[in-house]
């Protein structure tokens, strides 16, 4: 999605949650200051002409996995999950908020991880950026520039969709998204919301 298209979406999304846009572009300057590379062509060749599975981090993702085709993208913590189940993600878009070494064990094998930087991640984002041997691609939800992209998207889920729609995919498979989840807090609430809503811009009905 082009970022002028986005952009409305992004300021909705700043009042809902009362984030600072400022905190967010500070952000993606650390981000693209501490990224050694840009990794996109990497990502793309993943992704462009190819069936892509995304995968989010419901419950229900085990029982899953059976489901998954083509090309693996995992949101976040999904990773594990998968990784511990004996698929390793192609990609893993990621703001830090679950990363763990195994990520680091996974970027080393091949994973790509896409970093997204934001007001809220900034000590995540110093801690773990230098840390990442393997391909790396930073993301931002603000305004892109150089190396730091926008796909379009909120949260981990919904980002790798849009990505995947982005750049080229042919098809795109959703497992691992419960919007309905009751277990969640009221923040992750609204995240899994606007997650709804956003898919739907894509054509994902859930
Ligand atoms: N029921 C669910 N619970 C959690 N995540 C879900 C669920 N359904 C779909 N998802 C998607 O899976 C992604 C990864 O989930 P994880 O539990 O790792 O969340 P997270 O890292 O806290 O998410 P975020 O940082 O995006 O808030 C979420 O960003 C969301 O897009
Ligand atoms: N400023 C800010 N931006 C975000 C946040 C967050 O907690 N704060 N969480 C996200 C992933 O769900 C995506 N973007
Ligand atoms: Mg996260």
């Amino acid at each position: 999605m082009k970022f002028e298209e986005w952009e409305p979406l992004y300021e909705e999304i700043l009042a809902y949650f009362a984030f600072e846009r400022e905190g967010d572009e500070e952000a993606a300057r650390i981000l693209a200051d501490l990224l050694p590379r840009d990794d996109l062509p990497a990502l793309r060749a993943l992704i462009e002409g190819k069936t892509v599975t995304v995968c989010g981090n419901a419950p229900c993702l085990p029982d899953e996995i059976e489901t998954i085709e083509g090309t693996v993208l995992a949101a976040d913590a999904a990773a594990e999950v998968l990784f511990g189940r004996g698929v390793r993600p192609d990609a893993v878009f990621t703001d830090l908020d679950g990363a763990t070494d195994v990520l680091l064990d996974m970027n080393e094998a091949g994973t790509v991880v896409v970093v997204h930087a934001h007001g809220d991640n900034i000590p995540l984002v110093r801690h773990w950026t230098p840390r990442f041997a393997g391909p790396v691609v930073g993301t931002t939800q603000a305004a892109p520039f150089g190396r730091i992209h926008n796909f379009g998207g909120f949260s981990d889920g919904d980002r790798a969709a849009f990505a995947a729609h982005d750049l080229g995919a042919t098809v795109v498979h959703l497992v691992g998204f419960d919007l309905d989840d009751p277990d969640v807090d009221p923040v992750k609430r609204g995240k899994l919301a606007w997650a709804r809503r956003l898919l739907a811009l894509l054509g994902h009905d859930l």
